[in-house]
């Protein structure tokens, strides 16, 4: 089976990382999860990313680099995450379209919500470049 990439924003603002909650599918529902979606045929990683934070979130937004790791999602679905950031001018991230509720979350902060379970381990790598720790982990 040709696998297929799911692109997730690590949408970084003040040291800060936006978190949402999944509206829908009903397994999903109320999970925390990075904002983007799949890569559709002819996208790079990069253009899929833009076009959801812009449908899922209203903004307008530029791709840094991408997180170490790919994390395994229901297959044929592989999770990538990229750092990302609102453009200057752009509107503050709304829940449009899968999410019912957004989070800017600080470093001491990132463990407070409920996260999917496959987003877990790219949080984990995010942490690093926050400067935090996963306090569930012991080292
Ligand atoms: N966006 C996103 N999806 C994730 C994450 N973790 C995770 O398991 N998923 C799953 C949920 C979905 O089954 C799939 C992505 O689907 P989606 O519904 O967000 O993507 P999409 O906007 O392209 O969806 P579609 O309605 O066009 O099918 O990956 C994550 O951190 N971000």
């Amino acid at each position: 089976m040709t696998e297929r990439i799911v692109v997730g924003a690590a949408l970084l603002e003040g040291g800060r990382l936006l978190a949402a909650r999944r509206s829908a599918p009903e397994e999903l529902a109320g999970r925390w999860e990075l904002p983007g979606g799949k890569v559709e045929p002819g996208e790079t990683p990069e253009e899929a990313l833009v076009r959801e934070l812009r449908e899922e979130l209203g903004v307008e937004a530029e791709v840094l680099g991408r997180v170490p790791g790919v994390w395994p999602l229901k297959p044929p679905y592989v999770l990538h995450v990229w750092t990302a950031r609102l453009l200057p001018g752009a509107a503050d991230p709304k829940p449009l379209q899968d999410h019912d509720a957004l989070r800017w979350l600080t470093a001491a902060e990132l463990w407070d919500v409920d996260w999917l379970d496959q987003d877990v381990p790219a949080v984990r790598e995010v942490a690093v470049l926050l400067g935090a720790g996963d306090p569930r982990s012991p080292s």
